[in-house]
């Protein structure tokens, strides 16, 4: 029997401590906002918007939101992001990715100033990541490290390895596991041998983008498996990187899609926000 590492309640918990800290900074008279910009009006972005927006109501966290059309210019969105740094209310500032294609992201990204970069984005940010120093961690990864934390299962000393090696899942992965004194292992599409390599991880991360790609044959016994990849399919149903079923009762703990990963992005970002907003506060 494996370990089903329920995303869902562990976010949930950390979300009920964020209210009862972001209630008691109340009372100290410091409150926490997010603005949200989502530039045209994909679903998925909007169903993700949404669930941030309802994560901040329950938690206490003011969100203000930006939708602005498909057409907007990139100086307009600029012209927004430039406004809201500015504005001493406002803690965080998050643009919904991706863009459209007539936008530059690594602009916009850059525009947004490091201390309310709570998706943890801008290149100071992930500078900061590297060298040890304070500064927003992307949310996915950071809510992996959580999971494996809240679920009793050490990194320490581990094999660790990460397929995948994007800016915002893949690399900071590696380097938070790397912080935690694991032994890291970075694949992508031009890695030779995937599969040896996978069978050697005590922590696999799959965060290619290829559903149900990685089957029991990738995976060592008693391995622990973190799953990303989220994909809905023609039925409007997820499913993950992983073959859940093929791979569950090979490995020691495994997270589910939906109610892992995923769940714990969205928490993650309201920790940033609280962070944001006691940094702004010099506490
Ligand atoms: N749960 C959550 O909160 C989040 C989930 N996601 C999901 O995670 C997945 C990954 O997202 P993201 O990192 O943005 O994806 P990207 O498409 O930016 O990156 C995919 C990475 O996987 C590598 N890759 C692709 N195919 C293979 C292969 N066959 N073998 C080995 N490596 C491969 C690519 O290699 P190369 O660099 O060589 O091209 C690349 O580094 C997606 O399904 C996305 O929806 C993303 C963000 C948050
Ligand atoms: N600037 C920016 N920051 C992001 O953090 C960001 C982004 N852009 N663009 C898109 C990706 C993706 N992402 C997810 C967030 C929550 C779930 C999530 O809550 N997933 C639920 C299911 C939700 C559903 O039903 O679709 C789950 O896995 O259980 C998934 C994916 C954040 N991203």
């Amino acid at each position: 029997m494996s370990l089903r590492i329920d995303g869902k309640k562990i976010s949930s918990d950390i979300k009920e401590e964020l209210k009862e800290q972001v209630k008691q900074l109340k009372e100290e008279g410091v409150s926490v906002c997010l603005a949200v910009i989502q530039v045209g009006n994909d679903p998925a972005s909007s169903v993700y918007v949404n669930n941030k927006k309802k994560a901040c109501a329950y938690i206490g966290i003011e969100s203000q939101a930006y939708e602005l059309p498909e057409e907007t210019t990139q100086e307009e969105l600029l012209a927004l992001i430039d406004r809201l740094n500015k504005d001493d209310h406002v803690n965080g500032i998050l643009v919904q990715l991706p863009v459209p294609a007539h936008m530059d992201e690594k602009e916009i990204i850059q525009a947004i100033s490091p201390a309310k970069d709570v998706d943890g984005f801008h290149p100071q940010s992930v500078g900061a990541l590297s060298t040890g120093e304070p500064g927003f961690v992307s949310c996915t990864p950071a809510g992996i490290i959580q999971l494996l934390k809240r679920s009793g299962i050490s990194i320490d000393g581990k094999d660790c390895v990460v397929v995948g090696r994007s800016n915002i899942v893949g690399k900071p992965m590696a380097m938070l596991l790397l912080r935690e004194n694991g032994t890291v292992t970075i694949c992508h599409s031009h890695t030779k041998n995937l599969k040896e390599v996978c069978q050697r991880a005590d922590i696999l991360v799959a965060a290619i983008g290829k559903p149900k790609f990685f089957d029991e044959s990738y995976v060592k016994d008693g391995a622990v498996v973190i799953d990303v990849g989220i994909h809905r399919n023609a039925e409007n149903k997820l499913c993950g990187d992983v073959d859940y079923d093929k791979v569950a009762d090979k490995v020691s703990a495994i997270t589910p899609v939906p109610g892992g990963v995923g769940p714990m992005t969205i928490a993650m970002l309201m920790n940033n926000c609280v962070e944001a907003a006691l940094r702004m506060n010099n506490r």
